[in-house]
């Protein structure tokens, strides 16, 4: 499968289980592995035969800044689907880490693989 990457992605939503949590956006960092196909866009060298990065990230922050999560869970499904079927994507990763959450621990997240292939 061929991959693009989105590493280190901040994005800010409204998320978490306690009332604290409800006041104020928090910024999350993402990790995205976005599985296409790249031979069309290889062999044309068109952007517009492949996933255009820059607008995934663009869109998954307006997106993410008008939604509300309690769990990362479900903010983690949430990007899967939106990046399978908004971009046509065949298969992607989603890693969602809450900076600093947890006293101690240096990272604190969830880690998710969608396809929407057949398997
Ligand atoms: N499995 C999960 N556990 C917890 C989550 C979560 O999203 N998934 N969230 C919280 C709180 O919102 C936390 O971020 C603040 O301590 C706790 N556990």
């Amino acid at each position: 499968m061929d991959t693009i990457f989105l590493h280190g992605m901040t994005a800010q939503t409204l998320i978490g289980v306690y009332q604290w949590e409800r006041q104020q956006r928090q910024t999350l960092l993402l990790d995205l592995d976005i599985g296409t196909d790249f031979r069309q866009a290889a062999q044309s060298d068109n952007i517009d035969d492949t996933i255009h990065y820059a607008k995934v990230v663009e869109n998954l922050r307006e997106a993410l800044a008008e939604e509300e999560f309690l769990l990362l869970e479900a903010l983690a499904e949430y990007v899967a689907q939106f990046i399978l079927t908004r971009f046509g994507a065949l298969w992607v990763r989603v890693k969602v880490i809450k900076p600093g959450i947890l006293a101690g621990v240096k990272e604190v997240g969830v880690l998710i693989e969608r396809s929407r292939l057949a398997v």
